[in-house]
């Protein structure tokens, strides 16, 4: 239970109706989840109006509305507030309601197109493996410790975060590491939460179905640059050209880090194979797991993050070679015949074409690339030619099929990306809808010494079909064919 007023504490408010000295026993968004007695913020989504459902709200128990506007019928019993933004308004009064626990942790956020599991991830096993208990908010999954909590946003909604984060300095946290998406920048998920630290891994073509403008995209990323406090730190990728606009209006110290520009964090790339990476960084040679010269960069936004926590850079660097990448990303299946496997995350141009260019850069002979790939439904169309367009440049043999359809044709969706291949790239095409048989013919057109790509879907252990969520797991079926192929 907590006090309506003290959770109100730094919100800025229009008008109040009724009695803010009540307690509340929860935070709501949605009327559906509303629990006697809690306080029901109503936001203005993409959707829906959550105003519209403010009498379904107190029908299922509010005490307490927080709305941008006052309803036009008033109930006696309830207290209205009505604040400027709603969705700014919940991320302070989530933060107060769970008691600030972001102010009693040291929380990184990271935010870019690309590389934010990666990044999080690696310093979550970083940190823990340097002997800090540490919390991680990210795609793939969240993490008190050794306890893994499902995730289901990359970034989760201000109660959830705030509440997740509580759970985490319980437990005796000293770290956290967090995916800070675009969606979440403009919606304020994050508002109200304090950052240690700040990293921008870089910025491609994505999410344009939901911000319409690149600038408007980067300017969300931006967003969690201007809100990082003088006593944190903000760490940017300087090879990307937004690298420098991110942290134009930043209190925070400023830190970069790159391959090629002059750079806080500069590392030189020595060698570059299937098993791992050697890089130079400042003057050590250090062997990493990783592979490909993206992953260059997110190792360097984890040592940078390190050092900038005050730790001590060998250590960190010993640790860092014992680390593996992220589920999902560049996770090699080597077939018993001596296929390659990789099943990648890769579903932006960018990242394929980083992916494809490493697949590339580590052929030694005339093996081929054989790549499958696919475009989720309901989510930015644009991509889809230039997704096939980049599989095509960089592959041997395209297969073109389904990635999340959700409400979408497949057919269709596959027709889309078709259009971004010309009359040579149309030769070395076949289109095959169900994932499964498409993987199942790379596998047959493969010989031994050959990379097959896997692009898409990573560590997704579903493919979602109008609203509904089947198993399937890229890893799985991939090993499943070899084992086919093999007997
Ligand atoms: C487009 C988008 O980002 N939507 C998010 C947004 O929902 P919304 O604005 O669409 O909500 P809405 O349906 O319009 O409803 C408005 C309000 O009315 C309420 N409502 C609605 C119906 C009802 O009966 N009663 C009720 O109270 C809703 O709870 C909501 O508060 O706010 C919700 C609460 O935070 C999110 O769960 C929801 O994520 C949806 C499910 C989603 O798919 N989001 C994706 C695109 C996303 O956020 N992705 C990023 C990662 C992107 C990346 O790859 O970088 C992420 O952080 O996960
Ligand atoms: N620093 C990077 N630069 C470019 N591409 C990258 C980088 N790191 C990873 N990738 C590619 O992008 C894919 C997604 O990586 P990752 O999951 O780390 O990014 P993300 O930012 O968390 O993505 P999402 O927004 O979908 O959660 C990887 O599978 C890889 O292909
Ligand atoms: N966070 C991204 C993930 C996309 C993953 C891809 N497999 C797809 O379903 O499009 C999104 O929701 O747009
Ligand atoms: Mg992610």
């Amino acid at each position: 239970m907590n006090k309506l007023s003290d959770i109100l504490y730094k919100v800025s408010i229009r008008q109040v109706k009724g009695d803010t000295g009540m307690t509340i026993s929860g935070l709501e968004i949605d009327s559906r989840a509303v629990m006697p007695d809690s306080c029901f913020v109503a936001i203005r989504g993409t959707v829906a109006d959550g105003h519209n459902f403010i009498s379904n709200a107190i029908e299922k128990g509010a005490k307490a509305i927080i709305c941008e506007a006052l309803p036009d019928e008033l109930n006696e019993k309830i207290t209205y507030v009505a604040v400027e933004d709603s969705a700014a308004a919940l991320g302070t009064m989530a933060s107060n309601f769970y008691g600030n626990p972001s102010t009693k942790i040291q929380l990184v956020g990271v935010t870019g197109t690309n590389g934010k599991t990666t990044v999080a991830t690696m310093l979550f096993r970083l940190f823990q493996s340097l002997g800090h208990k540490c919390g991680l908010i990210s795609t793939v999954e969240n993490r008190i410790g050794d306890v893994v909590i499902p995730s289901t946003h990359t970034t989760p909604d201000a109660i959830r975060l705030n509440s997740l984060l509580a759970d985490m300095v319980k437990d005796g946290c000293t770290y956290a590491f967090m995916e800070v998406s675009s969606h979440a920048l403009v919606q304020h998920r994050v508002a109200g939460v304090k950052f240690a630290g700040g990293v921008f891994t870089n910025i491609s073509h994505d999410h344009l179905d939901y911000h319409k403008t690149f600038d408007a995209y980067i300017e969300a990323k931006k967003l969690l640059f201007d809100g990082l406090g003088s006593d944190a730190f903000a760490l940017v990728n300087v090879d990307d050209k937004r690298g420098k606009i991110m942290v134009q209006n930043t209190k925070a110290s400023i830190n970069t880090y790159g391959l090629r520009q002059l750079a806080d964090f500069k590392a030189r790339m020595i060698s570059n194979t299937l098993q791992g990476m050697e890089l130079q960084i400042h003057d050590q040679h250090v062997w990493f797991k990783l592979i490909g010269r993206f992953n260059a960069y997110n190792l360097l936004a984890v040592y940078g993050v390190a050092v900038l926590l005050e730790e001590d850079p060998t250590e960190v660097l010993s640790a860092m070679s014992e680390l593996a990448g992220a589920p999902g990303r560049f996770e090699l299946v080597i077939s018993p015949a001596g296929i390659t496997g990789i099943v990648d995350y890769a579903h932006t141009p960018d990242a394929l074409e980083n992916v494809l260019e490493t697949i590339t850069d580590l052929r030694t002979g005339n093996e081929k690339v054989i790549t499958v790939v696919g475009a989720g439904g309901n989510r930015d169309t644009t991509k889809r030619p230039e997704m096939a367009a980049i599989a095509a440049r960089f592959s041997d043999k395209v297969i073109l099929t389904s990635d999340n359809p959700r409400f979408e044709d497949p057919v269709e969706i596959i027709k889309d990306m078709e259009k971004g291949l010309g009359p040579s790239q149309l030769k070395k095409k076949v289109s095959l809808p169900d994932r499964k048989e498409a993987i199942r013919l790379a596998v047959n057109f493969a010989e031994p010494g050959d990379i097959i790509l896997i692009a898409g879907k990573g560590h997704e252990t579903y493919q979602e079909i109008e609203g509904v969520k089947h198993d399937f797991d890229d890893r799985a079926v991939l090993k499943e064919m070899f084992d086919i192929m093999n007997d």
